[in-house]
């Protein structure tokens, strides 16, 4: 198979499924085979979370600065400077500006991936000016659009946030990049490969072409998953890149025939794409489609959860976090917590998010077998002070009078702290007690995780979902058993960007590796409309 060793620009390309970022992997281990030194070997890829396996794999092989998303390549390069699109730094920014330019913090001071909170289709119309004038700006920036181009408001706003970015040191997502392309050098390697290329805007195309100088370079994508035209990146970049050489992969190795079939209906429905054919996976799967009314999803959950307790994965996607509301409630009153393998930080799509400690931990503390103190501080933090013998703040000394480590027995002397007829429920870990007596302003995610302890407490206590959740964005690359997908999106979408809402059904449909149910919104506004493929579907009408 061609590879990095005989052309200096390659470009790799295929529908879903066909192996492209297998390719990638297999290409960096038969890199390092042949005794190209790790550090002279980067990766970029569209998310962090697609790459912690493959990471953990090279570890010690390749060092992990050189494998990343573009902009924390990009981060690294400039020295990390302090990122302005924190709470803090904002705070100083919207002290200064007219209400209309004030920007809502999107990251917090860690630098969390900005892809990783991207979600173009939550409802435009209850957005801030100034975050809306905000992101246009970006758009701008990211497509490289000559300043004749740009409104005079867009002008003014830009200058101003840019010399506000010089002044205090601060940089933004585009200017990551666009300080790093200006950086004299690249990175230093030899082998540049970058994964989901589709998804480059014009201004991270020019900083890999720079990074390639005296490198080589492949480029591995499809254009009909190209996502992110909303942020200026549609596909065009890649696949108008000049390149020594072409691999182009033909056999889906996830989707299954009648999947294709359906997911080839939808994207044939785009206008601007290079037409191109593959041969699915043996199988021929299902597609059925389900009568779900929006604000009722119990039958979609009825129907996964059987798949689930058959031992298949199921991925739950919508375009927009919002549209997962109602599926996310019904979830956890059937003590049914919800994960996102993709994005695992991400509190909206993980009921147990990884990262730093969260409060579904709280919940956790009240559950375990062995305590210690530090276990019983966490969640009488939030319990109503009626529950104590004494009064609230006394108790809340009492119960911090003791060491974090000390072992606490249902016989130990902290308990004496409750009254006697609510001390048998504190032993006894009775979670309804607790939730009938937490304090209003306990964390969400502590009462939802006791929900689902009520039902489920091995899973609260060992953090383990079993139904994935995402929206379409924010699965990128990955797939499951089943996929259910629902039809919502926003007019605004439609109208401005048919061919990118045909490319996320598109995306949608084509993770799916056994089975494909689509959820009918019949005649709900702005709902998606399914191809007619009608021998593919049974119709279940609730
Ligand atoms: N040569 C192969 N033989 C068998 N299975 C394969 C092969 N290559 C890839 N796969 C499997 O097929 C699935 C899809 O592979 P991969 O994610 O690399 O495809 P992709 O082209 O990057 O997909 P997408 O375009 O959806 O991101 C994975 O489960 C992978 O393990």
């Amino acid at each position: 198979m061609k590879g990095l060793t005989g052309s200096s620009r390659l470009r790799v390309y295929g529908p879903p499924g066909t192996g492209k970022t297998t390719w990638l992997k297999g290409e960096v281990e038969r890199l390092l085979r042949a005794g190209v030194p790790g550090e002279e070997i980067a990766v970029c890829s569209f998310s962090r979370a697609a790459f912690r396996e493959f990471a953990s794999r090279l570890a010690g092989q390749v060092p992990e600065d050189n494998l990343g998303t573009i902009h924390s390549l990009a981060y690294r390069a400039i020295g990390r400077p302090p990122l302005a699109l924190t709470k803090d730094a904002l705070s100083d920014w919207n002290r200064r500006v007219p209400d209309t330019w004030r920007v809502t913090p999107r990251v917090d001071g860690r630098g969390a991936d900005l892809l990783d909170v991207m979600d173009p289709y939550e409802d435009e119309d209850s957005r801030p000016p100034g975050d809306k004038l905000y992101d246009r700006v970006v758009y701008l920036r990211n497509t490289l659009a000559p300043m004749a181009a740009w409104s005079e408001e867009e002008r003014v706003f830009f200058q101003t946030w840019k010399a506000w970015m010089n002044a205090t040191g601060l940089v933004d997502f585009p200017g990551m990049l666009e300080m790093a392309l200006a950086k004299p050098g690249g990175l230093g390697v030899r082998f540049l490969l970058v994964d989901e290329a589709q998804d480059l805007t014009p201004l991270q195309l020019l900083l890999v072409e720079k990074w390639a100088q005296g490198a080589r370079l492949a480029l591995v994508g499809d254009d009909d998953q190209a996502i992110y035209g909303f942020m200026g990146a549609d596909g065009a970049s890649f696949l108008g890149v000049p390149v020594e050489d072409e691999l182009v992969l033909g056999q889906s190795y996830r989707v299954p025939a009648r999947v294709q079939r359906v997911a080839e209906a939808v994207i044939r429905r785009a206008q601007n794409r290079a037409p191109k054919r593959y041969a699915p996976r043996g199988d021929e799967g299902e597609v059925r489609l389900l009568w779900v009314p929006p604000e009722a999803p119990y039958h979609a959950v009825a129907d996964a959860i059987e798949r689930v307790n058959r031992g298949e994965s199921v991925l739950f996607l919508a375009t927009a976090k919002y549209l997962l509301e109602e599926l996310k409630a019904e979830l956890l009153l059937r003590g049914e917590p919800y994960a996102n393998p993709y994005a695992p930080h991400r509190h909206a799509f993980n009921l147990f998010p990884q990262g730093a400690r969260s409060a579904w931990e709280k919940a956790r503390s009240f559950l375990f077998p062995n305590r210690i103190a530090a276990d019983v501080k966490a969640w009488t933090k939030h319990v109503s002070s009626k529950v104590f013998a004494v009064k609230g703040e006394e108790a809340r000394r009492y119960i911090e009078s003791f060491p974090d480590e000390e072992k606490v027995g249902d016989d130990h002397p902290i308990w004496n702290v409750f009254r006697p007829e609510h001390r048998p429920h504190a032993v006894g870990r009775d979670v309804s007690w607790l939730l009938d007596h937490l304090l209003g302003n306990a964390p969400k995610t502590m009462r939802q995780s006791l929900m689902v302890a009520l039902k489920s407490p091995e899973a609260v206590l060992q953090g383990r979902a079993r139904v994935w959740i995402g929206t379409i964005h924010s699965v990128k690359g990955g797939e499951a058993d089943w996929v259910y997908v629902w039809p919502g999106y926003t007019r605004k979408a439609a109208r401005e960007h048919p061919d990118q809402l045909h490319r996320l059904f598109y995306v949608a449909a084509t993770r799916a590796r056994k089975g494909l149910v689509l959820m009918d919104q019949g005649k709900a506004p702005h709902a998606y409309p399914w191809p007619a493929v009608r021998e593919e579907v049974e119709v279940d009408v609730w």
